[in-house]
């Protein structure tokens, strides 16, 4: 069988990036997929607002659900500081491979630590095997009904503190309505959208912030 679309990925950034260089490995990723194949990282348009609520959040600790290719996982650890620290959780083990691959090409890899397993049952986990007290910024960007189920496991497991910062990817495309929903209706949160368009594409698609209020 042919290689998969990660590894096809991979191919190109190993290729076309400069080994160390976090920047011209999300670059190669977003020429890949513009010029040659589609795939299901946050992007461009996207990307830049990752961007700005990393920095304005200037996490030590942040949590990622669904590396996939490992591209958000190289936007947000290009912008931590050398002492903070990424934990990423990928349940499929060939993409979690590709990233493990990708992300050390961009020099990340004493930044990042990537779990290989279900969001659901590492969630729990992440403070006894991991010394996590809190986190300071969640990525969700996995399979859209899992990001309700492990925003109420991520409260109940006490990860969250006042001012945690949860940033969704999809919100409208491919949705994830009940997430939407809940975050938008709670008194817990303190939730912002942001419009842009779907990656690759120009179709409408956003980022939903929300901040805990403890
Ligand atoms: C529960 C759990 N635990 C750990 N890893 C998990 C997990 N559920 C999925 N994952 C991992 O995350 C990754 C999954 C991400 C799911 N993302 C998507 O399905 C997704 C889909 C689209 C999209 C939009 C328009 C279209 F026409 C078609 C597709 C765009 C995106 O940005 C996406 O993130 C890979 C998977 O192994
Ligand atoms: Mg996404």
């Amino acid at each position: 069988t042919r290689i998969s679309r990660p590894e096809r990925i991979l191919a190109y950034v190993k290729k076309h990036a400069v080994p160390g260089d976090a920047e011209s490995v999300a670059n190669a990723i977003d020429a890949y997929c513009s010029g040659v194949e589609w795939a299901m990282n946050i992007g461009i348009d996207k990307g830049k607002i990752l961007d700005r609520v990393v920095s304005e959040t200037d996490p030590d600790t942040v949590l990622e659900l669904g590396t996939y290719c490992g591209y958000s996982t190289v936007r947000i650890g290009k912008l931590l500081r050398p002492e903070a620290r990424l934990i990423t959780i990928e349940m499929n083990p060939d993409y979690a491979k590709v990233a493990k691959q990708i992300i050390a090409l961009a020099g990340l890899d004493s930044k990042v630590e990537i779990l290989v397993g279900s969001s659901s049952e590492l969630i729990p986990q992440l403070k006894k095997k991991l010394d996590i007290k809190t986190l300071d910024l969640v990525f969700i960007d996995h399979w859209k009904e899992c990001y309700l189920p492990d925003t109420r496991c991520l409260e109940e497991s006490g990860l969250l503190h006042k001012g945690t910062v949860l940033l969704a990817d999809n919100v409208v495309c491919p949705g994830a309505p009940e997430y939407v929903k809940y975050i938008r209706n709670s008194s817990r949160y303190r939730s912002e959208y942001f419009s842009s368009r779907l990656e690759y594409l120009q179709v409408e698609d956003g980022l939903e912030k929300s901040v805990f209020l403890g």
